[in-house]
């Protein structure tokens, strides 16, 4: 495991972002597994930057996201889709048939998972995957449990999980109790992981998470498992790492 810590945010966005567009001039077909919520968000921005620089071209590359929500159209402002959309993929040449992302809409949503981990499988190994942390150690949306999944699968979500992320949501709107997710198996498939924590209040978990034992109480403790990972923190975040 490889922890490397910022002093600030732009430099952890650079550096992320330089390790991305790294593995995609590398290889143009690259597979990436991309990651929602607030901490990317300035990952996506250096990205578009390197694009509209002429530094990388994402023309090629295939990606698969690890979440959405259950119940969200991909045009409703808080689906996974449109963030995406917005944030990353309406802004450089990904090729849109290309780009994957769960259907919270499905009819069968087990069917829905099993259609998400053939496309996976159909596409390779996913060469780098970009994970967020959750305060309660969840990575995508695989929350603290007995037992983990391995594959894509519905889960509902923590109440932590669905206040913390109520900030995203206007007034009255409600967060969706269900989600569809990446398993934790093919995520630690994965190549590469990139983990990346900003902000004091991950600091407790982010320690847990990278020196506690590995318990699915803490899912993304099971990413000390994994031989090439790397972690980017802010001081904040890894104020507590020894
Ligand atoms: N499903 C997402 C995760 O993929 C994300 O990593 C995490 C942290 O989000 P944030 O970066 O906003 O703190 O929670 C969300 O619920």
């Amino acid at each position: 495991m490889n922890i490397i810590t910022f002093d600030s945010e732009a430099k952890l966005n650079e550096a992320a972002a330089r390790i991305i567009t790294g593995i995609v001039q590398t290889n143009p077909s690259a597979v990436l597994g991309l990651a929602t919520g607030g901490t990317p968000v300035g990952i996506y921005k250096q990205l578009v930057h390197d694009y509209n620089e002429g530094l990388v071209s994402f023309k090629k590359v295939t990606t698969f996201n690890l979440d959405e929500y259950v119940g969200l159209a991909p045009d409703h402002h808080q689906s996974y889709s449109y963030y995406m959309r917005e944030n990353l993929f309406n802004h450089v040449d990904v090729d849109a048939s290309r780009t994957n992302i769960p259907s919270g809409l499905a009819s069968d949503l087990v069917e829905e998972c099993s259609r998400y981990d053939q496309l996976i499988q159909a596409a390779g190994r996913i060469d780098i995957q970009l994970l967020g942390l959750g305060h309660n150690g969840h990575i995508g949306f695989n929350e603290p449990e007995e037992e983990l999944s391995s594959g894509t699968h519905v889960v509902e979500l923590a109440e932590e999980t669905k206040q913390a992320n109520a900030r995203f949501f206007s007034e009255g709107e409600q967060v969706p109790s269900q989600a569809i997710t990446m398993g934790v198996g093919t995520i630690l498939k994965a190549k590469t992981l990139l983990l990346v924590v900003k902000g004091k209040d991950k600091a407790e978990i982010v320690k847990r998470a990278l020196t506690g034992p590995i318990t699915t109480d803490v899912p993304a403790s099971l990413l000390q498992t994994h031989p090439q990972l790397t972690v980017l923190v802010d001081q904040a975040a890894g104020s507590l790492l020894p």
